[in-house]
């Protein structure tokens, strides 16, 4: 990935970041309201999700947002700077994922109903807020609605597969 200014340029793009809290997170930015992403290790490590609708926007140039709220009750807050290989996130875990994260740990798309009666059965409040910068440790442009991206769940060896190139998408 060059240099990018518009969000034209940021959309499609693929990426791994470790948070300085420890965290391994994958984004792919389908399209202008769609991500699909993998979560690698951490408080939810294992769980990944297709299709989840969101907002982007540019902010100035280079620096986007991708802002949404889960099927969980989870809201997340999201600052790109790919051009420095950094972002800056929030996440507001509410009370029972942070206190039953093994719920979570799954394909979302195969168990929304489950996600929407747990929000509804479990606590919500005090949210658990992790506010987290993050280093980009591999960036590409997979075109936008490639659905090779984020085909399978998250497994052992995977991150070194995509940085060799052994695993790639586009
Ligand atoms: C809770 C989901 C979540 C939180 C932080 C992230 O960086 C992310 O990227 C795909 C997803």
């Amino acid at each position: 990935m060059d240099i990018i200014k518009d969000l034209n340029e940021f959309l499609g793009g693929h990426f791994l970041y470790t948070y300085d809290n420890g965290w391994n997170y994958e984004m792919y930015v389908k399209n202008k309201n769609t991500i699909d992403y993998r979560i690698h290790t951490g408080m939810v490590g294992g769980r990944w999700v297709r299709d989840q609708e969101v907002d982007i926007v540019k902010i100035v140039d280079g620096v986007f947002k991708i802002c949404w709220t889960e099927p969980t009750g989870t809201d997340v807050s999201l600052d790109f700077i790919p051009n420095e290989n950094k972002l800056h996130g929030v996440i507001f875990f509410p009370k029972w994922v942070h206190e039953r994260p093994d719920i979570t740990v799954c394909f979302q798309n195969d168990h929304i109903a489950l996600m929407e009666e747990s929000r509804e059965k479990y606590e919500t409040y005090p949210k658990y807020v992790v506010p987290e910068f993050g280093k980009i440790f591999f960036k590409k442009n997979e075109g936008q609605n490639n659905e090779k991206v984020i085909a399978e769940a998250p497994r052992e060896g995977m991150i070194e597969e995509m940085l060799s190139g052994e695993l790639s998408f586009s």
